[in-house]
C-alpha cells in the first residue's frame, strides 16, 4: 500500500524508535543491571568495611555483646539478609538470629577453602564475593588484617539479596525505554503534524494544483482532531519531562545526603585511582591536609605523603591493611594511621583510603614511654631505668659502683611544710646531685626520698670519692619558697667487677646506706660482707619473733619506781623474750626489728592486756600498785591506737588511772594530728602520760604543756653522772626545777648508787627508779613480796 507522502517520515522514525527500543533492550540493558550491581556492591562493601572497622574493636576489646548487636545492626541494612563473624580459627563466634545454620556451615566450609588454598600467594584473604543464584550473594570481608602473610583477626560472613537492586535497574530500564520510546514518538506526532500543515499551507498558496474543496473539507474534520492531539501530546512531554527532572532532582538529593554523611565522619576519606590521584576527599581530609577539597582533588597523593616507599604500601597491599605513614600539614609531618581499601569500579582500579591523625595516640605513646623510664617530678631515669641499665654493664661483665642516697628526716619536710615543699626540695636535690655527679654516671631517683648513682668504670676509692663530693655538695641549705631546707644524705657504696647480678649490688648499697643510717646519718659507709652477715642474722631474728609472737614466748618483767618513804608507787612493765634457742632475751635486742617489721602492733596489745590483768590481780591481793608501759612510735603510726588502747583497759575492771603511758620524744616529733588525738584522748580517759628519756632529744617545754603531760622520766645517763659531773647535776637539778615549777611529777630512772639516790632525793626527786632499789622481776615475784618498804635513802 502506497505510503502517503506526509506519513513517510513519521513512519521511518517510527520504525527507527522499534529499532533503537530492541538495541537499547538488547544492549543497554544487560549493562546497566551489571553497573547497578556494581555500584550496588561497592556501596556494601563500603558498609562492610567500616562495620569491619567497630567489630575489630570490640573483637580486640573482647565485648562479645557490642558484637552481636553490631552484626543485628547490620542485618537491618538494606539487602542485607543475615551477618556472621568467624574467628581466626574459622569457629562462628557470634551470628544475627536470624542467619540460617545451612547457610552458615556453607561459609564455613568456604572459608575453609579459602584460607586453605595453598595457591593463594596471601593468607592474607581479600573481601571474596559468591554469587548463589540471579540475585542472592555471599560475601567473606575479613576482618583486622594488619599484617600481610597473616591470618585475619576474625571473617565476617554476610548473606545479601539483590533482588531489590536488580528490580530497581529493571524498573530504571523500563523507564528509559518508556521515555525515549515517548520522545521519539512525540517526535513522529511533531513531524507528522509538520508535514500536514505543510501540506495545507501548500494547498492554500498553490491552488491551481489542488483547487478541489477538500482542502476546506479536510480543514474542517481534520485540523481540530490533530491539534487535540498536538495538545494531548504536549501535555504528555511536559508530564515526562516533569518526572525527568524530579528523578533528576531525586538522585542529585541522594547523591548530596552521601556527600554529607561522609563529610561529617571525623576520619579523612579519600578515593585514589591506580595512578595515585585523588579522585574524591571528605572535609575530615581536607582539614588533615589543610587544603580545600576542591585543591585536593586531582592532585597526586604523593604531594602529600613524607615516605617515597609509601605508594608503594599502598599499591602492594591486597586486602583492608592498615600502616602508618607520615604526611604533611602545612609544612609540618604528622603521623597518619592509613586504612587502605583496593576495589574496583568499571574495570579500575581504585583505593578507599581511611586516614586517621595519630598525632595525639604517638604523644600519648611517648609519655608512657617516658613514664615508664623517667621519674616525673625530677626528669631523671627511675629505677625501672637504672635497673635494666644495670642488668647490660653487668652482662658484659663491667666494673662499677653503686651509689645509694636517702636523706635523713625527709618525712619531717612533708609533715611539717607539706608535700609540695617536700617535691620541690626532691627537684631541688636532683639538679643539685645532676650537677655533682661526674661524667660516666647514670643518676636515678629510685622512689620517695631516695637516689642511686651508677658509676661505670668506678673503682671504690673513685666510688667513694665521689660520695663525698655528693656529702658535700648537699650540705649548703636549700631555698624552697620562704624556707630554708637541708637536705642532708646518708649514703651507702658498693662495688663490683662486674660479676654480680643487679638485684644482689643493690641489696648490697642498700645494706650499706643502712649501715649509714644506723652511724648516725648524713655520713657514708660502704657495704662489707659483716653487713650481709649482720642482713642474716637480723633476718633470722625477724623469723624467730614472728614464730615468738605465735607460741607465747613473751613475758613481762616488772621494775618498781619507789618514793621518799620506800613503798613501791608504780611498777614499769618491761618486755622480754624467752626464746628456746637464745634464752631470756633483753628487748634493746629485738624492739628494733619488732618496730621494723610492724610485729610491734600486735606485741603492745599483748604487753598491754597483761598489764591490765596483772593491775587487777595486785587489787584484788591488796596492793593498789600502778602498772606504767612503753608505747613505741611505731604504735602511733596505726589507725586508732587510742581507740584500741581504750578497749583493752575497758575491758577489765580496773580505774584508768591505775595505767600509766611511757611515751619518748621521738614520738612527738612528728606530732601529726593522729598523735595529737591518742594523747588528747588518754588524756581524757584519766590514764596518765609521762614524758619517757626526757633530756635525750630534743626535749621541748612546748611538748609538756601542748600534750598535758603528767610527769617525766629523767634518762638514765644524767642520772649516770650523778653526784661527780658538774654537767649532770646543773641538768638534773635544771629539769627537776622545771618540772615543779609546771606541776608536773618527775622520776628518776637508771639509779644504781645510794649516792644518786641521796643526790635526786635531796634535790627533790620523789620518785626514783633503778637497780639500786630492784632489777625488773616477773609479776608473781612482786606478789609474793607485796607492800615491803625498802630502806630509806638517807
Ligand atoms: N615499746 C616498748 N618498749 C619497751 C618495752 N619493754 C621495754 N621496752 C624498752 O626497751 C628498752 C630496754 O628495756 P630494758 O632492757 O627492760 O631496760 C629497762 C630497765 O631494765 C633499765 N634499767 C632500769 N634501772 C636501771 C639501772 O639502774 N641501770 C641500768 N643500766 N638500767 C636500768 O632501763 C630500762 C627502762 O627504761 P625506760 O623504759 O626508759 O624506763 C627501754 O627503752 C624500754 O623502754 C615494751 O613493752 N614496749
Amino acid at each position: 500500500m502506497p505510503i502517503h507522502h506526509s506519513l513517510r517520515l513519521p513512519v521511518l522514525l517510527g520504525i527507527f524508535s522499534l529499532f533503537y527500543a530492541l538495541m537499547t533492550a538488547t544492549l543497554y540493558w544487560p549493562d546497566s543491571i551489571e553497573q547497578s550491581l556494581d555500584e550496588w556492591r561497592f556501596q556494601n562493601h563500603q558498609t562492610l568495611m567500616l562495620v569491619g572497622s567497630s567489630l575489630s574493636k570490640h573483637l580486640q576489646r573482647g565485648q562479645l555483646e557490642e558484637l552481636q548487636s553490631q552484626l543485628e545492626y547490620l542485618a537491618q541494612t538494606a539487602d542485607i539478609q543475615w551477618a556472621g563473624l568467624a574467628d581466626k580459627q574459622l569457629q562462628l563466634i557470634a551470628h544475627t538470629y536470624n542467619a540460617p545454620h545451612t547457610e552458615l556451615e556453607t561459609e564455613q566450609q568456604r572459608l575453609q577453602q579459602l584460607t586453605s588454598d595453598s595457591t593463594s600467594s596471601q593468607h592474607n584473604v581479600v573481601p571474596s564475593w559468591h554469587q548463589q543464584d540471579d540475585t542472592d550473594y555471599r560475601v567473606i570481608y575479613p576482618i583486622g588484617s594488619q599484617v600481610p602473610d597473616q591470618l585475619p583477626q576474625a571473617f565476617l560472613l554476610v548473606g545479601l539479596n539483590a533482588q531489590r537492586i536488580i528490580a530497581n535497574a529493571h524498573q530504571n530500564a523500563w523507564i528509559h525505554l518508556g521515555y525515549t520510546l515517548a520522545i521519539l514518538l512525540f517526535c513522529c506526532l511533531i513531524l507528522y503534524g509538520l508535514g500536514c500543515r505543510l501540506n495545507r499551507q501548500r494547498t492554500i498558496s498553490s491552488p491551481r494544483t489542488n483547487p478541489t474543496p477538500c482542502f476546506a473539507l479536510k480543514t474542517s474534520e481534520d485540523l481540530p482532531a490533530s491539534d487535540e492531539q498536538n495538545h494531548q501530546l504536549a501535555h504528555s512531554f511536559h508530564c515526562i519531562s516533569q518526572q525527568l527532572h524530579e528523578r533528576q532532582r531525586a538522585l542529585q538529593e541522594s547523591e548530596q545526603l552521601m556527600t554529607d554523611l561522609i563529610n561529617t565522619m571525623s576520619i579523612g576519606i579519600l578515593v585514589i585511582d591506580d595512578q595515585m590521584r585523588i579522585e574524591q576527599a571528605n572535609r575530615a581530609a581536607a582539614a588533615l591536609f589543610a587544603c580545600p577539597i576542591a585543591e585536593l582533588q586531582g592532585q597526586p597523593l604523593q604531594q602529600w605523603l613524607v615516605e617515597e616507599q609509601a605508594i608503594h604500601q599502598i599499591q602492594n597491599n591486597l586486602g583492608h591493611t592498615q600502616f602508618e605513614l607520615t604526611g604533611y600539614c602545612k609544612g609540618q609531618q604528622i603521623p597518619l594511621e592509613i586504612t587502605c581499601t583496593p576495589f574496583k569500579r568499571k574495570q579500575q582500579e581504585f583505593y578507599l583510603l581511611l586516614i586517621k591523625d595519630v598525632t595525639e595516640q604517638h604523644q600519648a605513646e611517648q609519655q608512657l614511654r617516658f613514664l615508664a623510664h623517667f621519674d616525673p617530678l625530677t626528669r631523671l631515669a627511675n629505677r625501672h631505668y637504672l635497673l635494666q641499665h644495670l642488668n647490660q654493664l653487668l652482662a658484659h661483665n663491667q666494673a662499677l659502683s653503686l651509689l645509694y642516697l636517702d636523706i635523713d628526716h625527709f618525712k619531717r619536710i612533708n609533715d611539717s611544710l607539706g608535700h609540695e615543699v617536700g617535691d620541690a626540695l626532691l627537684v631541688e636535690i636532683a639538679q643539685r646531685l645532676r650537677q655533682l655527679c661526674p661524667p660516666n654516671s647514670l643518676l636515678a631517683r629510685s622512689g620517695g626520698d631516695e637516689f642511686i648513682v651508677l658509676l661505670e668504670h668506678f673503682t671504690q676509692e673513685e666510688a667513694l670519692d665521689t660520695a663525698q663530693k655528693l656529702l658535700q655538695g648537699l650540705q649548703p641549705p636549700m631555698h624552697i619558697r620562704q624556707y630554708q631546707c637541708q637536705a642532708n644524705p646518708s649514703i651507702g657504696i658498693t662495688s663490683t667487677d662486674g660479676h654480680l647480678g643487679a638485684t644482689e649490688l643493690l641489696k648490697q648499697a642498700d645494706l650499706a646506706l643502712y649501715a649509714a643510717k644506723d652511724a648516725g646519718r648524713n655520713r657514708l659507709a660502704i657495704y662489707t660482707q659483716a653487713l650481709s652477715h649482720a642482713a642474716e642474722q637480723r633476718q633470722r631474728l625477724e623469723q624467730e619473733l614472728r614464730q615468738a609472737l605465735e607460741r607465747q614466748e613473751f613475758l613481762l618483767y616488772y621494775q618498781p619506781q619507789v618514793d621518799n618513804q620506800g613503798q613501791i608507787r608504780v611498777l614499769e612493765a618491761l618486755l622480754r623474750w624467752q626464746s628456746p634457742h637464745r634464752g631470756l632475751v633483753a628487748p634493746d635486742v629485738f624492739i628494733p626489728v619488732l618496730e621494723d617489721t610492724g610485729l610491734i602492733l600486735e606485741v603492745t596489745r599483748w604487753v598491754l592486756q597483761e598489764a591490765c590483768q596483772q593491775i587487777l590481780h595486785w587489787q584484788q591481793q591488796g596492793l593498789p600498785w600502778r602498772v606504767s608501759m612503753n608505747l613505741s612510735p611505731r604504735d602511733f603510726q596505726q589507725a586508732d591506737l587510742a581507740g584500741s588502747v581504750l578497749d583493752i583497759v575497758q575491758q577489765t575492771p580496773i580505774a584508768p588511772s591505775l595505767l600509766e603511758l611511757e611515751i619518748t620524744e621521738s614520738v612527738l616529733l612528728d606530732a601529726s594530728a593522729q598523735v595529737q588525738d591518742s594523747l588528747a584522748r588518754f588524756k581524757a580517759a584519766g590514764i596518765p602520760l609521762l614524758l619517757d628519756d626526757f633530756g635525750t632529744g630534743y626535749a621541748s617545754l612546748t611538748y609538756l604543756q601542748q600534750f598535758h603531760f603528767d610527769g617525766i622520766k629523767v634518762d638514765r645517763q644524767f642520772v649516770d653522772g650523778l653526784p661527780d659531773s658538774p654537767q649532770s647535776v646543773a641538768l638534773v637539778r635544771g629539769i627537776v626545777t622545771m618540772a615543779q615549777h609546771l606541776g608536773l611529777h618527775v622520776v628518776a630512772e637508771g639509779v644504781e648508787t645510794a649516792q644518786q639516790a641521796l643526790f635526786l632525793r635531796q634535790n627533790g626527786c620523789p620518785i626514783l627508779q633503778g637497780y639500786y632499789f630492784d632489777r625488773p622481776r616477773p609479776g608473781n615475784y612482786w606478789s609474793e613480796r607485796g607492800n615491803a618498804t625498802y630502806p630509806a635513802v638517807c
